[in-house]
């Protein structure tokens, strides 16, 4: 469901592949090998490629230097008068700001598209580019290498002035340590998503290290193009890249678009505006000046946001929250290897987590807690209950066996209960801190990431209480109906004796 409306939206965070599940090499590397080309602006000057030290790597965000050479740079290349000015701001730091009254409906940004890097932008060092276009690079690691590469040449990149205003460390979880995941995220899921992510983008450097890097070292020198700054591009991409849908979802960097920060009470998002050849958003709400302009990010949950931009919205803010609510066969259940087969059929496995909303949950879970509970007679069902959890089914309809509806809902209600167990012991355990984490220069790294994953466990905590609610409901109405047709039942009994 979160995938969906990752397509739908020009979020900041397209899904992305990581480069060794697809690419295929067009060419042999030795044949380039035997003839070495070397950039002509990296190498010219030593410092450029191994005075790393130098290189800045984007900014401490809390100083707007950079950010207004960036605004000066920006007009001065074709980007028209703006309603708008960079200024610090009390959610996300730095954002934009309205100079002049914003209606709703309004038009804004127009970011011209010379102006935007995308995977077709020229490279400030062309032979770095070509050689990863000959090797079929797809664009994520395309753009991660690109602005490892621009921001290597620094003055002489055409980006300077925008790489130089980028933070320096974009805070998202793939900066987090793997004990700071284990310590604060144990509870939630997204630790699982963080380790994954930070695993895809380390085996993607280290297959462009071993396919590509290794073999020209003149053009991409290991000083440069190292772990540490795939992660700073890597993070970049995560918070910063748009997927334009009017471009048939060109994912792109859009500098001066990229200072907006994320509210959850818009709707408005980024996108390529046919008319006026630009890059812009509608407002849909109006702006008195002063105040900030907010864009939305997508409908992400709390744990994508804080994933991918390292932030939680405020407890209650959130009407996309949802947390991923984690379901398992039991090993003793007699009929499990015929479930798991047919789990595995439709590519799922013994294990599977649902994203619960306080909404509800989705059929797909329902489907999942029947196929779990179902007894050694509905065998001929387990197909058809996996292909409803893969929500491959033809028919869309709510999938009913009332004979083990009670079953599936309590086996839910444990899974519930155990995740809140491990909440509270999280919480608990933590105290209560009560920081405020939209300045966190001003509070230790510790103490900063304590406070987000104990926003984050909260919020996704209060949807596992009302889940749990609806659930203890449910069941003690259908046990009350049950008894109470006992009970008539029973009643006829001794009426006919
Ligand atoms: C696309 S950038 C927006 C500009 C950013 N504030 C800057 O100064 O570069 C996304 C980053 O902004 C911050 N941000 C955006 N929306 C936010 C929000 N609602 N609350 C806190 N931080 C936010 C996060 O650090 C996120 O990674």
């Amino acid at each position: 469901m979160a995938e969906a409306s990752r397509i739908l939206y020009t979020t900041l965070i397209p899904s992305f592949s990581p480069i060794h599940k697809t690419y295929i090499p067009q060419y042999s590397p030795t044949i380039l090998r035997k003839h070495p080309i070397h950039c002509s602006v990296s190498t010219s000057d030593s410092t450029k490629t191994t005075g790393v030290q130098s290189i800045p790597w984007g900014c401490e965000i809390d100083s707007l230097e950079n950010a207004s050479a960036l605004q000066r740079w920006l007009s001065e290349s074709g980007l028209p008068i703006q309603k708008m000015a960079i200024e610090r701001v009390d959610v996300g730091e730095r954002g934009l700001v309205a100079l002049k009254n914003i209606r709703k409906g309004e038009k804004l940004l127009f970011v011209p598209p010379a102006l935007v890097i995308t995977a077709d932008s020229e490279w400030g060092c062309p032979e770095a580019g070509e050689v990863l276009k000959k090797n079929s690079v797809p664009d994520w690691p395309l753009l991660a290498t690109y602005l490892i590469s621009e921001a290597s040449l620094m003055e002489s990149s055409r980006w300077n002035n925008y790489i130089s205003a980028l933070p320096r460390q974009p805070y998202s979880l793939l900066y987090w340590s793997r004990t700071e995941l284990d310590q604060y995220l144990e509870a939630s899921q997204i630790r699982e998503r963080a380790i994954e992510r930070i695993t895809n983008v380390v085996g993607t450097y280290n297959d462009l290290r071993l396919r590509i890097f290794s073999q020209y070292p003149l053009l991409f020198p290991e000083e440069v193009f190292n772990l540490e700054t795939f992660k700073w591009s890597f993070g970049i991409l995560f918070s910063r890249l748009v997927r334009l849908p009017s471009m048939n979802g060109k994912v792109a960097l859009v500098p001066w678009a990229d200072m907006l920060n994320h509210s959850c009470e818009v709707e408005t998002f980024l996108d390529y505006d046919r008319s006026s050849k630009g890059i812009v958003f509608t407002t849909d709400r109006p702006y008195e000046p002063g105040e900030q302009v907010f864009i939305s990010y997508g409908k992400k949950s709390n744990g994508e946001l804080l994933l991918s931009y390292g932030f939680v919205p405020r407890e209650g803010t959130n009407p996309s929250d949802s947390v991923e609510l984690p379901l398992s066969l039991k090993k003793s259940d007699s009929n499990y290897k015929e479930k798991l087969e047919a789990l595995k059929k439709h590519g799922l496995s013994a294990s599977q987590c649902f994203p619960v909303q306080v909404t509800g949950w989705p059929l797909e879970l329902m489907a999942y807690a029947y196929l779990a509970v179902s007894p050694s007679s509905m065998r001929g069902q387990f197909e058809e209950m996996a292909a409803a959890v893969s929500n491959k089914t033809t028919t869309k309809k709510d999938m009913r066996y009332p004979e083990i509806e009670e079953q599936a809902l309590q086996f839910i209600l444990d899974s519930c209960e155990s995740s809140i167990s491990k909440y509270n012991k999280f919480l608990q355990g933590s105290g209560s801190l009560d920081l405020d984490v939209t300045s966190p220069k001003q509070l230790n790294r510790r103490l900063f990431l304590k406070q987000l994953a104990i926003d984050l466990c909260t919020t996704e905590q209060r949807i596992l209480f009302r889940t749990q609610y609806i659930l203890r409901r449910r069941l003690r109405d259908m046990r009350s109906g049950e008894l109470r047709a006992l009970r008539i039942f029973d009643a006829f009994g001794k009426l006919f004796k």
